[in-house]
């Protein structure tokens, strides 16, 4: 398969080594500094973009490749909030488009578990939750998209919680929070690469679900393993479509 990275940074260097590994060609790399090279022309040389670039930047990439009409796998968070509008011009425009915030197989699996665990714990209503993200410095986005997925498997799951509010360590907050509401507290440390911890309080225990990345290297190939599934697939996708819990 012959690739093209959108952003070639942490990740994008990281994917390209991936996808050598596994026997895959990167035939272009855009970066800020060689923006004009992103053009249908050239991204036709691809079979699959690869889009971990900047919250800013991800629309721009996402239709330039709708433009050249090439399947495109988006790792770039922080626009989730046009999510709606990209899909509905994916699919009216017969594209192809694989998005998620986490692409590791172990994120995956915590997303499934704690849905699970958030439709028990309505029978425990002693227990209350909330959501922590660390993350590196050079973090662009807050809340992180994986934490956000996690809050939104809680409120979809768990009766007494129907919206999530995000307090940045170290930033003003001075919100008194509702009981419906759902707190993913974020947190910028070093070179972090992303650990996510679900926590149910109760006034004698808490019981917590925690992810821990080592690296960046879990998230790269689960990259490079969904551009490897989505090659010939058309239409509007998202890693959870890749992976099959429910077995
Ligand atoms: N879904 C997932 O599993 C994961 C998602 N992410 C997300 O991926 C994104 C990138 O993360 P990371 O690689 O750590 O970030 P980096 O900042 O290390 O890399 C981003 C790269 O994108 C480039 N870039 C910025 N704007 C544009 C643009 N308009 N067109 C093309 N390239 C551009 C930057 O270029 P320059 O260096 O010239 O500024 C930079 O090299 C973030 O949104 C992050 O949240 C990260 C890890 C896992
Ligand atoms: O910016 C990062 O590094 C990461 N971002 C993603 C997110 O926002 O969830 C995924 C991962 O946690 C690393």
């Amino acid at each position: 398969m012959k690739l093209a990275l959108l952003g070639y940074g942490k990740m994008g260097q990281i994917i390209e080594r991936f996808a050598v590994e596994r026997g895959h060609e990167v035939v272009l790399k855009i970066n800020v500094d060689n923006k004009e090279e992103l053009t249908a022309s050239n991204l036709s040389k691809a079979d699959v973009a690869i889009d971990f670039s900047a919250p800013a930047a991800a629309l721009d990439n996402i239709y330039a490749c709708f433009d050249a009409n090439i399947p495109v796998v988006v790792g770039t968070t922080g626009w989730y909030g046009q999510l709606q509008e990209v899909k509905n011009d994916c699919l009216n425009g017969n594209h192809t488009l694989l998005y998620g915030s986490n692409f590791s197989i172990g994120v995956n699996l915590f997303f499934h578990v704690n849905q699970v665990m958030a439709k028990i714990m309505n029978n425990y209503p002693q227990y209350d939750v909330q959501v922590e993200e660390i993350h590196h410095t050079q973090k662009l986005d807050a809340p992180s998209g994986t934490a956000m997925t996690i809050a939104e498997g809680i409120i979809d799951n768990l009766d007494s919680k129907s919206e999530w509010v995000n307090e940045v360590e170290g930033a003003e907050f001075d919100v008194a929070l509702k009981n419906e509401q759902l707190l993913i507290n974020s947190l910028r440390i070093g070179e972090v690469p992303g650990t996510h911890t679900v926590v149910y309080s109760s006034e004698v225990d808490d019981i917590e679900l925690k992810h821990t990345a080592h690296s960046r290297a879990g998230f790269a190939l689960g990259a490079v393993v969904a551009a490897e599934w989505v090659e010939h697939r058309q239409g509007f996708y998202t890693i959870a479509d890749i992976f099959n819990f429910n077995k």
